[in-house]
């Protein structure tokens, strides 16, 4: 029956939003079926049903229980392959010709041909709607249906028709009259050469082999990534710490963390290779003062020291760390990358405020003080912008009132786990979510963090003024943590509106393909030897989620490296959301994708204060990095604002990885100007290590440009809004002259239709002369 096929379909498109475990995810989606089939028959929620379990709840309704050893063989092996056989998808050109036919949801009563499969018909409309402008919303297509488990993506759909029919030797069980599958048949005599290419190509004897090999790439580049820590200097242990050590010149939190690890036993080794053999020992980071690396194997070590949960350190991968260091760096205006202390920048803040020292703050371009996390969830970066900030403002008083982060997140269930991990890391503003007369925090939604107790280190701030907030908004008193979450549409926000008119900084980084983050074919793909043991062994919802490893290994096992690695659940909450354009290539979801974080960029660049932008995304595909920096540098919004690229050296200089000059119009000081970090690490770098080695600048893949402009409102700006020539003298820096020609040409032509000099600032001379981030 089709059954099977659609629930297989239906775990892959929920493993591509979560980070989960193959098991977890098959039990959600019988769950979820059985508690809609039991909703509909006896008007309960779905959560009474789903409670039961997948197995009681499969087998209460009057429908055939699921074969839940084939549906997790099922989901198991076509993740194996899902490379393989996207590849085959795209070359055979499969979806474009038969996406109405894996469109379950395009066609009611599609599921009408299968046998005991009855399910809710879909709401295609939900899944098809256009917003933001143009072009499928990939933020919101992702199926709402799907996703809580009714019906499946068409790319999931077709993958594991693929599977089954191309690969698995099976007899089908579906009707040879249902669509998905006849729409695999039609085309099999093209599906087969497009394998055996494949074959021949990657040199494999046999299909088995072509997956053993995969997996094993992907195996090597994930192990050659260190286990990547942040300190976190908000947690009460680095704080209390930190109190206790004074003035101590040394007493950073990062010192502190080392000094913590050594007091468990741990080393602090020298050099750029972690070996496994030596599990107690850290390096620091040569790029980010912040992060630790540690081999991969001493996670569980790591854990059991208490310091993860304690939220001392945040498991955030290198990469994941740069956009936050990026947007809260000061930039030397000769073109060096800023590396101040807290009282040096307080001190330009002071300056800049006063405007009475403009020789001391035009040193430097002072980081901004309010900024906007646009895409938060599950927080990773957002607890980084605000351990940033509050590192730099922490005995500033009077920046540190100014300070803080509004972090956005749309997606409900998302943005509960974004306050959940903020709230455990110490990051929320106190005056977050209080009503200003009850003191209560007003959600009724369970997820929701009680009010938090005040440590004694909360105290700093006990005398400043009782806020009036409204529930996220920014009229608060300065308290540690800094972030005030939003839930809602951050597309929906007005620019204009009183309370963005200090937005200096923003940080985008909008859903994408996840097409770089190694750990998720590291979780999702099963071992041949999972994978035997899984259909032979293993039943769903009875199974441990990591088996009898033992329970430190078991909460660590998100990123063990072991053959129990794939189940059960993450450490490091999942940061990639990837949305799937329902029907379609591959091309087609990225296309979409793209267009969504063009949308998004071309927001950002509204905020009248705003200064600099970080955009990012785990992606590897110039599509959704350097073609979307491109396109944004040219729209209107960057032309007419004056939006441009930092230069290469205000950006991570020592980083070698940088974008694709042929993604960026040949242009190699742009793409210079860009981040790119490979999936598992350079190659010339990677490939010389020794089995088991990991290197300190290996990472996911990952992509970091860095927007700025001078804000009308700065005061070299306001002195003579009007005159390029005050802008064009300017002292120059190095490499930053970033508008494309063809922007550089609508710039010349828009300023010559605006005769007379209305525009408020001269983008003709934006557009030409050498402006980095600058307040002064
Ligand atoms: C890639 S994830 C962000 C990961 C996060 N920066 C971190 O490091 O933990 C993108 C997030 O943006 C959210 N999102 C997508 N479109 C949005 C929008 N228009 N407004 C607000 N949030 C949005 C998604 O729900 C998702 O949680």
């Amino acid at each position: 029956m089709s059954q099977t096929y659609i629930l297989a379909a239906l775990a892959l498109d929920h493993l591509s939003q979560r980070r989960t475990s193959v098991n977890a995810a098959c039990s959600y989606v019988i769950a979820s079926q059985s508690s809609d089939r039991s909703r509909i028959k006896t008007g309960h929620s779905p959560h009474h049903a789903a409670s039961r379990g997948p197995h009681q709840a499969s087998r209460s309704g009057p429908h055939r229980a699921v074969d839940e050893r084939r549906l997790l063989a099922l989901v198991s092996n076509t993740l194996s392959f899902r490379e393989s056989l996207q590849i085959i998808l795209d070359r055979s050109e499969v979806m474009q010709r038969e996406s109405k036919m894996f469109d379950l949801g395009g066609k009611p009563g599609a599921l009408g041909g299968a046998q005991g499969s009855d399910m809710q018909a879909p709401d295609a409309k939900k899944r098809k709607r256009s917003e933001h402008g143009g072009g499928p919303s990939v933020a919101k297509a992702w199926p709402a249906a799907s996703h809580k488990g009714t019906v499946p993506s068409s790319s999931a759909l077709a993958l594991v028709m693929l599977y089954e029919l191309l690969l698995s030797g099976h007899r089908p069980s579906c009707s040879a009259s249902w669509p998905p599958r006849k729409a695999v048949d039609a085309n099999m005599l093209k599906l087969k050469s497009e394998l055996a290419r494949l074959r021949a190509q990657r040199g494999a004897a046999s299909i088995d082999d072509l997956r053993d090999q995969l997996e094993l790439e992907q195996k090597r580049k994930a192990g050659r990534c260190p286990r990547w820590v942040r300190v976190n200097p908000l947690s009460a242990l680095i704080k209390t710490r930190m109190k206790s050590k004074g003035a101590d010149a040394h007493s950073s939190p990062i010192n502190i963390l080392c000094e913590l690890l050594t007091e468990q036993g741990w080393r602090e080794g020298r050099g750029e290779v972690l070996t496994k053999e030596d599990s107690k020992s850290f390096l620091r980071s040569q790029i980010l003062p912040d992060v630790l690396g540690l081999h991969p194997s001493a996670t569980a070590e790591l854990i059991s020291t208490g310091l993860y949960e304690q939220r001392a350190v945040i498991l955030q991968d290198l990469a994941s760390c740069f956009p936050a260091s990026i947007l809260l760096s000061p930039l030397r205006l000769d073109g060096s990358m800023g590396s101040l202390g807290a009282s040096a920048i307080s001190h330009a803040h002071t300056a800049k405020r006063n405007q009475s020292d403009s020789r001391n703050a035009a040193l430097f371009s002072v980081p901004p003080l309010h900024v906007v996390d646009a895409t938060s969830a599950p927080g990773n970066k957002t607890s980084h912008l605000s351990s940033i900030l509050y590192s730099n403002f922490t005995s500033q008083t009077p920046a540190r009132t100014q300070a803080r982060v509004t972090a956005f997140e749309e997606d409900k269930d998302r943005f509960a786990t974004l306050v959940s991990q903020l709230d455990k890391a110490g990051c929320l503003d106190d005056s977050y979510g209080l009503h200003a007369t009850s003191g209560k925090r007003p959600m009724t939604d369970s997820s929701f963090p009680p009010p938090k107790k005040k440590s004694k280190f909360d105290g700093v701030d006990s005398k400043a003024p009782h806020h009036t907030a409204k529930v996220g908004i920014s009229t608060r008193a300065p308290t540690p943590g800094l972030v005030l979450p939003r839930l809602g549409d951050f597309l929906k926000t007005n620019p204009a509106d009183e309370e963005w008119k200090d937005v200096q900084g923003m940080l985008l980084d909008p859903s994408c393909s996840g097409s770089g983050i190694l750990s998720r074919s590291e979780y999702s793909m099963a071992s041949s030897s999972t994978r035997a043991q899984q259909s032979s062994k293993h039943t769903l919802g009875l199974q441990g989620a990591a088996g009898d490893t033992g329970r430190v290994a078991k909460a660590a096992n998100g990123r063990l490296r072991g053959t129990q690695q794939h189940l059960g659940p993450s450490l490091e909450e999942e940061e990639v959301v990837t949305d799937q354009a329902a029907n379609g290539s591959e091309e087609a979801r990225i296309a979409a994708l793209a267009n969504f974080q063009l949308s998004m960029i071309k927001h950002a660049m509204k905020f009248p204060a705003l200064e600099r932008l970080v955009y990012s995304t785990c992606s590897i595909h110039a599509e959704e990095n350097e073609e979307v920096v491109m396109k944004a540098l040219e729209s209107d919004e960057a032309v007419q604002k004056g939006w441009n690229l930092a230069p290469a050296s205000q950006v991570l200089p020592s980083w070698k990885g940088r974008g694709l000059v042929d993604s960026c119009g040949g242009d190699k000081q742009l793409a210079e100007s860009m981040i790119r970090c490979r999936p598992g690490g350079d190659a010339a770098i990677v490939d010389k290590l020794g089995k088991d080695e990991a290197h300190m600048e290996a990472s996911n893949g990952f992509f970091v440009a860095l927007f700025v402009r001078r804000s009308s409102g700065s005061p070299t700006a306001s002195q003579s809004p009007t005159d390029s020539s005050t802008i064009d003298q300017l002292p120059p820096v190095k490499g930053s002259s970033t508008l494309t020609k063809s922007a550089k040409k609508r710039a010349n032509a828009k300023l010559k239709a605006k005769e007379g000099g209305q525009l408020q600032v001269t983008t003709d001379a934006k557009a030409h002369s050498l402006i980095p981030a600058r307040n002064q």
